[in-house]
């Protein structure tokens, strides 16, 4: 069965006054119907950007190349309006900021209220608003209805914008980092609702978050990112029981359960060309080309991976000398 969302070689460059910036670099992902996949990755890793390419809500000044497919369109040839259209009614996306996301002249009700497409009634639409923050463990729904967002708190705020995008039913919902903010009990309502979600209208997920918790209780499959590049994916039990790439093993040590241990060292520039593994500099496990030659995705059972620890041919001697032979000159 085709994926609901499949994205390939996606390439993202910013033109700056300072330089083009790569922010995403040759990710592919696929997000089946019903399917909740998890991007996770340190900050500036290219989640964020990855997620708005998808609806089209990048800047102008972004370049994009690769493919984008949704239910069998290739989004990056859509016009403006077509990508207009799909958001309002096929995709929906919950961005990360709630406190410039909303209208600010305009009451809660009525924005949950428009992003309901069924034939309702306007006072179904209003107990329908009400149903789903009550699910999200909003205090006094009702009341919500009536306020505008300066009249509500930060997590509060967060929990509307997710509201918004369970409410219109989406073929695929995206949303950035929905959880942020909230303490354990409202983030566990907020993981619950995008579950209910899945389940119960059929919808692809994606959810972009730095909370490995909430990757780990939510999502079906998981990307990692580093440095704008999916370094490894997989079914999101497997990949935290087993990470395979040394940036996953890395990242799941910095969980608080696991000693919060942080990586050392810093992300590379995206502004830079780079001939070998983006993550050569940090990796305790580096072998002596990797900062020539970069490692393709290989896949490992059912988890793909970019690094040349899980090439199967890496053992032989000849292969390494082929290597370096070949890149001799760079
Ligand atoms: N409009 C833009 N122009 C230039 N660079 C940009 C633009 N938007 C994002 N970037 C750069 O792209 C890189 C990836 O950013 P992105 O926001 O996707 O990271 P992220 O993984 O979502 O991080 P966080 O977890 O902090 O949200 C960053 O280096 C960022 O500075
Ligand atoms: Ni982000």
């Amino acid at each position: 069965m085709e994926p609901l969302l499949s994205i390939e070689e996606l390439t993202v460059t910013f033109h700056t006054p300072l330089g083009k910036v790569r922010a995403v670099d040759g990710a592919s992902l696929t997000v089946q119907k019903g399917q909740i996949m998890g991007l996770i990755g340190e900050t500036g890793s290219g989640k964020s950007v990855l997620g708005l390419s998808i609806p089209g809500l990048l800047s102008d000044t972004a370049k994009i190349t690769g493919v984008i497919r949704f239910m069998g369109q290739d989004l990056l040839l859509l016009q403006k309006d077509g990508l207009r259209k799909l958001r309002g009614t096929k995709i929906a996306f919950v961005p990360q900021n709630p406190a410039t996301s909303l209208n600010p002249v305009m009451r809660i009700g009525r924005q949950i209220a428009e992003a309901i497409k069924a034939p309702y009634t306007r006072k179904q639409k209003r107990a329908h608003a009400a149903r789903l923050l009550a699910e999200l463990n909003m205090p006094e729904p009702w009341e919500k209805l009536q306020q505008y967002p300066f009249q509500l708190s930060g997590g509060m705020k967060q929990r509307v914008l997710t509201a918004i995008g369970a409410a219109g039913q989406p073929a695929l919902l995206i949303a950035d980092e929905p959880t942020k903010g909230l303490d354990a009990i409202v983030r566990d309502q907020v993981v619950s609702l995008i579950r209910q979600v899945a389940t119960q209208t059929g919808a692809g997920i994606l959810i972009i978050t730095h909370d490995l918790y909430v990757a780990k209780s939510l999502c079906d499959e998981i990307g990692v990112m580093y440095a704008g590049e999916i370094v490894e994916s997989g079914p999101a039990d497997e990949l935290f029981a087993k990470p395979k790439h040394p940036y996953t093993s890395g990242l799941l040590q910095s969980m608080p359960g696991k000693g919060m241990i942080p990586i050392p060292g810093l992300s590379p520039s995206l502004m830079e060309e780079h001939h070998g593994c983006k993550f050569q500099a940090r990796c305790s496990q580096r072998l002596v080309y990797c900062d020539r030659i970069a490692p393709e995705l290989y896949t490992v059972d059912d988890r793909k991976v970019r690094c040349f620890l899980h090439d199967s041919g890496r053992a032989s001697e000849q292969n390494v000398q082929d290597r370096l032979a070949t890149t001799a000159d760079v």
